[in-house]
């Protein structure tokens, strides 16, 4: 599996650079900066921090579109968009972990997935997904007795709130406990904002310093609380699950696939 990593000198795209070139069974093909940017024909293993890999940074993904079989995207929004159509007008595997895509979108990709093998998720770590089965059944066995909150805190550069992964979360308990999460999730309380209502499900968004990812979710009632929490120390655990969900697409018929797929914990 030959790999492009658009978005290359970024906070993820250095770490999946490295993550491709330690992972056995995939190699790194291109790997993409911004239109004009400074960087366009340095070694992408140089801006990683692992050395020359003889890979020349492009600013256009049709100029290296014969030099992959995968794109891996952590970008923006609009632009992971763009790559979608890109990718499934050349019926090449997409791994997208960009956050923050509109309900609208959502609907595109699974449109585009007709055409395209795509593994879609807000957070490509073994644990985050572990975490996520953990909460399908504590929310199913505590049920509505409970007040669900749910805490994330990333670093002072993150665009979008709440976080992909809290969403996610917030889905899975809501799933699990019979309601739709559009119609009870409740965000950043403030003011007169009267007492808790028993089936919403609160999220609050810390942003400081260079937290990498950390989530937490509550369950409490009346004499006793649960916290699953997750904490991020490297993010070379969401580069590794994205490689891996790269080499796991080899192969796979047009869909739109989630890490659960790729961790097998469906
Ligand atoms: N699913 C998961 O497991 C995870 C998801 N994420 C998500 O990944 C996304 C990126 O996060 P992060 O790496 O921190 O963000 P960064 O801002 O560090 O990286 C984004 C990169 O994309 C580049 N870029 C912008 N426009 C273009 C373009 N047209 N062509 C090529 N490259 C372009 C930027 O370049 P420039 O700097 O020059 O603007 C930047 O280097 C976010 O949505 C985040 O939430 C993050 C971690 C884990
Ligand atoms: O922007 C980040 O950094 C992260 N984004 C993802 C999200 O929005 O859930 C995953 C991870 O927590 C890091």
């Amino acid at each position: 599996m030959r790999i492009a990593i658009i978005g290359a000198s970024g906070r993820m795209g250095k770490n999946l650079i490295q993550a491709t070139v330690e992972a056995e069974g995939v190699e790194l093909g291109a790997a993409l900066v911004k239109p004009g940017s400074s960087l366009v024909g340095a070694d992408a293993g140089e801006i990683a921090g692992v050395g020359k890999l003889g890979i020349m940074l492009v600013d256009s993904i049709e100029a290296c579109k014969d030099d992959f079989d995968v794109l891996i995207d952590f970008t923006s929004p609009s632009l992971t968009m763009e790559n979608v159509a890109f990718c499934s007008s050349y019926n090449k595997a997409i791994v997208i972990g960009t956050t923050g895509l509109t309900d609208e979108q959502k609907n595109e990709l699974e449109c585009a997935a007709n055409q395209a093998p795509i593994v879609f998720a807000p957070n490509m770590s073994v644990g985050v997904n572990l975490t996520l089965k953990l909460l399908a059944t504590a929310a199913k066995i505590l049920g509505d007795d409970y007040d669900v909150e749910i805490v994330e805190a990333h670093h002072r550069h993150k665009v979008d709130s709440p976080s992909g992964t809290a969403l996610r979360m917030g889905e899975v308990v809501a799933e699990a406990l019979g309601r739709d999460l559009k119609e009870c999730a409740v965000y950043g309380r403030e003011g007169q904002i009267g007492p808790r209502t028993q089936k919403e499900i609160g999220f609050e968004t810390i942003r400081a310093g260079d937290v990498v990812g950390d989530h937490s979710v509550w369950f409490a009632t009346e004499g006793e609380r649960i916290e699953i929490v997750h904490k991020a120390s490297s993010r070379m655990t969401f580069a590794k699950g994205a490689v891996r969900a790269a080499n796991w697409l080899s192969g796979k018929q047009n869909g739109l696939y989630d890490m659960q797929d790729v961790l097998n914990l469906k």
